[in-house]
């Protein structure tokens, strides 16, 4: 293959792009896609005193509300705009897929697939402050990181994030059905980072037991961090764990679903490029796994089934990846249509004038690295028919 001579790609990964019908010159290239950020809403009049400081123009994304985009060599990490949180580095697609959700202020949202919490961030400012958002990841690092980027941006009042399997994850918002709330002492307080000395010897142990502390956050959701607002306080932890009826998650589910799934990312260029200093065995690894890819595809149809399962009836669920391989996008959805009758795909009506094209199920679009000048991102949007 010619791109093998010029470009930088180990076999195993021009392999995997062969395996599936893509193009490897997309990445053979110098990565000219710009830089995102997205202002935080309030934020409208320091658009000169941020371009001063970055020493660039912002220029506004005509399609995408609150997105400006930067040269792709633009540093925003040092910035006091980004320290202060006056702006955010998240990508024009994911801005799409948080777009296509149709959030409005008093919704509950879930993110199942939260960390490090770029669209959790946007889902809570869409918010304004009415409803509740629950991210979830199996990855208590990454997780942790969207707590501290929660409380940097002052977003954390309406969030709960819970470490835990989102293909098994079972807990509807709390606040939905306060009425069964009984007088209790074991009443959840304020959420504190402090750890009193009986935690902290907890902490040592479960650390000791890392092994059995896995496979037991697969079992039972870890709350690690949740606000005033988020329909915790109060509460005891019988009401916040308890299970849901199917018939109850008809009517007391999640008005909006995330499910923004574990993929192969390799839609992301810049992601991909970066595995050159990081080393490509790691991207085998990381990656290219055979085993590793079948089973993603598991992993992603049940993340997106357990995700509908979790919507109430009339509620909006959106898939994304950051794959452009057909068996991580268009092949789930169509297999989790065949085997759910209330599932409808539907058009995303904000996509009008994005510059993303149709995925091969009608309604599904995908965000080409090249023609949109963002990162690679495959959506679909579902409404959940009443049964
Ligand atoms: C594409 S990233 C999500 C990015 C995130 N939505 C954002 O905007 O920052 C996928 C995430 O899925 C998480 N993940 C992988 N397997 C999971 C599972 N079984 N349940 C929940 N999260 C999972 C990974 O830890 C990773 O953080």
């Amino acid at each position: 293959m010619e791109e093998t001579s010029t470009s930088p790609l180990p076999a195993a990964f021009l392999d995997f792009l062969k395996e599936n019908d893509l193009d490897p010159s997309i990445y053979a290239a110098t990565d000219s896609t710009p830089r995102y950020v997205r202002l935080k809403p309030g934020y409208e009049a320091d658009v000169e005193e941020i371009e001063a400081e970055i020493k660039c123009k912002l220029e506004k994304v005509s399609w995408l509300p609150g997105f400006y985009s930067l040269p792709p060599d633009v540093q925003i990490a040092g910035s006091q705009a980004y320290k202060t949180g006056k702006i955010y580095g998240i990508d024009a697609a994911s801005g799409a897929a948080v777009t296509a959700l149709d959030v409005s202020p008093g919704n509950h949202v879930l993110d199942l697939c939260a960390a490090p919490g770029a669209k959790l961030c946007m889902i809570v400012d869409l918010l304004d402050g009415l409803g509740s958002v629950t991210g979830v990841d199996v990855s208590q690092h990454r997780l942790a990181a969207c707590r501290t980027m929660l409380q940097k941006y002052a977003l954390g009042d309406i969030c709960r994030l819970f470490v835990a399997n989102g293909a098994t994850f079972s807990l509807i918002p709390v606040n939905v059905t306060s009425e069964s709330r009984s007088d209790s002492v074991d009443r959840l307080k304020e959420w504190t980072s402090r750890k009193s000395w009986k935690e902290r010897k907890k902490a040592a142990i479960a650390k000791q037991n890392a092994a059995a502390e896995l496979v037991q956050r697969c079992q039972e959701p870890e709350l690690i961090f949740y606000g005033l607002k988020s329909g915790v306080v109060g509460f005891t932890k019988s009401e916040i764990y308890r299970s849901p009826s199917e018939s109850e998650l008809l009517s007391y589910g999640y008005d909006r679903v995330l499910v923004d799934a574990e993929c192969t990312h390799d839609g992301s260029i810049k992601h991909i490029q970066k595995f050159e200093s990081w080393g490509w065995t790691s991207l085998q690894r990381r990656v290219l796994d055979a085993e590793r890819t079948d089973n993603l595809t598991v992993l992603q149809l049940r993340l997106l089934t357990n995700g509908f399962r979790l919507l109430k009836s009339g509620g909006i669920l959106v898939y994304s990846t950051c794959s452009l391989t057909v068996a991580q996008n268009e092949d789930v959805v169509e297999q989790f249509l065949k085997d759910n009758a209330s599932a409808e795909l539907q058009e995303i009506e904000a996509a009008r004038n994005w510059p993303c094209k149709s995925g091969r199920i009608p309604k599904t679009l995908r965000f080409d690295p090249w023609a949109s000048q963002t990162s690679g991102l495959f959506v679909a949007k579902f409404l959940k028919l009443a049964e």
